[in-house]
């Protein structure tokens, strides 16, 4: 049967069903000599390999019989119970999810429906706008700046739209590295209660600061206030492995209910021996480890802003970041695509920012992930980045 035999059988939704640009763009970037910008990959010399090899084989060995077997659809329960303590909530407001992208799923499934208004950045996460897309909502954005969401324009909007739910990654957003600072995420906090409207807070990054310390999260200071209108995104897979897939949703129990019975029908449950993993893994060691990888990053951060500042022409905006994995930049009066096309001639790629913007715009925008790069290497793919610039920027 021909590709048409197929499509024409697809459902209507299939149609809203879309690539992610960041996967693409990584088959792309396997091309030996490459040096790749692109995904959102954390560094591989801090995955625990030793560690998880030994622990995932005494795993097998003492409870093979559980590792491998059906598992409840809410989530290995010591894993369960160690993410319930640490954000101080009871295990039924928690829930394992298969990746924290699964968990974005699983909230357009829930709250949803075509056409229904969701309000999220602009830019942001743009796996979160392809795993949305695909319930049919009507995108509604707000303007950002370096501190996260504009919160006036987050007013305007609220007093016209009604959205299923707000969208918001406050710490170290990806993709513009914006840091949203404690007096604003209290106020969004207040806004969205008072709107009545639910905050879902993606923290993906949660752990990666570079300096003082971990600003409280959107879910912290909803809950203090005793509103109970956050659900929170977390995920293990910056902190330890993202091959694993397992992260986490924390939030009021009638929503994790209706997660979980939404969970079984995408994948029964995470893998259990995953989670059991990843428990293990957790149980001694997790603070140092994650020192670490904030030490890594930080310095990857430095000398990728370095790199910047020696190669990139004038009118070249570049963040900043205090954290994160991800440096934003927008271009003068240069399209990103046009320039990826010009940089893959140099083997170096990035994402270009258009597939962040829901609701369109950001030709000149790009963002670049440093994590899996070495000082070295990241010396030298903006230099070479200011190459192909430089070819673009003779013809503008
Ligand atoms: C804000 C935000 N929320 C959820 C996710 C998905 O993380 P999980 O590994 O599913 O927990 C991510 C991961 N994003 C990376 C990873 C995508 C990797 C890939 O598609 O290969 C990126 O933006 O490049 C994220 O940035």
């Amino acid at each position: 049967m021909d590709n048409t035999y197929w499509t024409e059988r697809f459902g209507g939704s299939a149609a809203r069903i879309q690539a992610s640009t960041i996967r693409e763009l990584l088959k792309l970037t396997q091309r030996p000599g490459v040096l790749s910008f692109a995904g959102g990959l954390p560094a591989p010399e801090l995955f625990p390999k030793e560690e998880a090899a030994q622990k995932a084989a005494q795993i097998l060995r003492e409870r093979g019989e559980r590792a491998l077997q059906y598992g409840p659809t809410e989530g290995y329960a010591p894993l369960r119970e160690w993410v319930a303590q640490r954000f101080g909530v009871e295990v039924e407001e928690v829930l394992i999810t298969t990746g924290s992208q699964q968990g974005l799923d699983l909230l357009g499934k829930v709250f949803l429906d075509e056409g229904s208004p969701v309000l999220l950045e602009a830019p942001s996460y743009l796996g979160a706008i392809q795993a949305f897309r695909a319930y049919g909502p009507r995108f509604v954005t707000v303007a950002m700046d370096a501190e996260g969401m504009d919160l006036e324009a987050l007013e305007e909007a609220l007093r016209r739209e009604r959205p299923r739910f707000i969208y918001a990654i406050p710490t170290f957003q990806n993709p513009s590295s914006a840091l949203m600072p404690l007096s604003r995420r209290e106020r969004l906090v207040e806004i969205a209660h008072a709107h009545g409207v639910p905050l879902v807070e993606d923290d993906a990054y949660a752990e990666l600061y570079f300096d003082g310390k971990k600003l409280p999260t959107l879910f912290e200071l909803d809950r203090a206030q005793g509103y109970g209108n956050v659900v929170y995104l977390g995920s293990f897979s910056k902190v330890l492995a993202p091959g694993l897939r397992v992260a986490y949703a924390v939030g009021p129990k009638p929503v994790i209910a209706k997660l979980v019975q939404a969970k079984q029908g995408a994948d029964l449950h995470t893998p259990v021996l995953n989670q059991m993993l990843v428990h293990a893994l957790v149980q001694e060691g997790f603070e140092a480890r994650v020192a670490r990888i904030r030490e890594v990053y930080r310095a990857k951060a430095e000398a990728m802003v370095r790199a910047l500042e020696a190669h990139m022409p004038p009118g070249v905006r570049f963040s900043r970041p205090r954290g994160g994995m991800f440096v934003w930049m927008e271009l003068p009066g240069v399209n990103a695509q046009a320039l990826l096309e010009e940089a893959l001639k140099e083997d170096v790629a990035f994402v270009p920012g258009a597939p962040f913007f829901a609701g369109g715009g950001g030709e000149n925008t790009l963002r670049l992930s440093y994590a899996t790069m070495t000082e070295g290497e990241i010396q030298e793919g903006m230099r070479r980045l200011s190459q192909a610039l430089g070819r673009l920027l003779a013809l503008v």
